[in-house]
């Protein structure tokens, strides 16, 4: 048995890691300074008032405001990269036209907003990204499932690793037709890079009680939900420049050419590599701190308009 973090004073829950059993304790006095701070902050209020599922969603709209990448005048695809509870998404599919397609994937479990469409899936793992280009494949009708093995298998609290993909019989047990019966997926797809925009949030979840699960437990009780960050910055930091990483090997092969690109980042001693390596998938780079986004905290936004083409991957995470 392991145990994470220790205090007198904690709320604990605990999770399966194979054979073991993990418990892990949050020190309950940071714990109800957060949730103190949350209950009196403006864009909290906002969010609640609005019917908003977090605050995160003002942060997306001032990005928008300026940077323009959404449009109601023609059908984009997007990409919401740890969408959960769904708040960057719901914005998203209210500043785009009707017939866009909006898609959260999210390693929790969260019921996306009306009119988005969502996968359980980490996106460390490839196949996500195979998932990602079928549900934007537009010459196919299906269904996402909600919870899949996708995400069983090989989810975040098992490995990062991937196993051999085989072809695609993997993918179709992720995808039904209306009436649930699995459906043939097509050999070829058809859009070498089908996405529009990828926005990306993501930062590791805290570990959450899943042998005990219930529909309490699902990402989309916003205001519920417990802190991000664990408060350590190097640990934040180096944890954000994975998932960064990822979201920007997301965009090198779903994005299209000239495509827009956000990704949040919790700033340290990498950020000057990161900043170089989207400047070299995007014409234009730009790093911004929206007015909602609280002074204490270390995140920095990376906005990347123009995608290049072509793209060496090898050359941006060398040079
Ligand atoms: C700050 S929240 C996103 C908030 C969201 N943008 C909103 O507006 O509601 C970060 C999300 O990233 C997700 N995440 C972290 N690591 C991930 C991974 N490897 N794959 C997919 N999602 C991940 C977390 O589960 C979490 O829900």
């Amino acid at each position: 048995m392991l145990i994470l973090s220790c205090s007198l004073n904690t709320a604990r829950g605990g999770f399966q890691n194979g054979g073991r059993k993990i418990i892990y304790r949050f020190n309950s006095s940071s714990t109800s300074r957060w949730k103190q701070r949350q209950k009196n902050d403006h864009y909290s209020k906002q969010a609640k008032l609005q019917n908003l599922r977090s605050r995160a969603a003002f942060k997306l709209i001032e990005i928008d405001d300026k940077w323009k990448l959404f449009s109601k005048e023609r059908p984009q695809c997007i990409l919401d990269l740890g969408f959960a509870p769904g708040s960057w998404s719901e914005v998203a599919k209210s500043r785009t036209s009707p017939d866009s397609m909006v898609l959260g994937v999210d390693i929790l479990p969260c019921n996306p907003p009306t009119g988005v469409s969502s996968i359980q899936a980490n996106i460390f793992s490839k196949q996500t990204q195979g998932v990602i280009r079928h549900y934007f494949d537009k010459h196919f009708k299906f269904k996402l499932n909600a919870v899949d093995k996708l995400h069983k298998d090989y989810g975040y609290f098992h490995n990062y690793n991937d196993p051999k993909l085989n072809e695609f019989e993997t993918y179709n047990e992720l995808f039904s037709s209306d009436d649930d019966v699995p459906i043939e997926l097509p050999n070829r797809i058809s859009e070498k890079f089908p996405v529009d925009v990828i926005i990306s949030d993501m930062y590791v979840p805290w570990p959450r009680d899943f042998s005990n699960f219930s529909s309490s437990n699902l990402t989309n009780m916003p205001y519920f939900r417990l802190m991000n960050t664990s408060g350590v910055a190097v640990r934040d930091h180096l944890q954000s420049i994975d998932l960064c990483d990822a979201a920007l090997v997301t965009a090198i092969d779903l994005l299209k050419p000239g495509g827009s690109f956000l990704c949040k980042l919790y700033t340290g001693t990498e950020d000057r590599l990161f900043e170089k390596r989207v400047r070299n998938v995007f014409r234009k780079v730009a790093k911004v701190k929206p007015s909602s986004s609280r002074n204490e905290s270390r995140e920095l936004y990376f906005v990347g308009l123009d995608k290049r083409d072509p793209i060496d991957k090898v050359t941006v995470f060398t040079s």
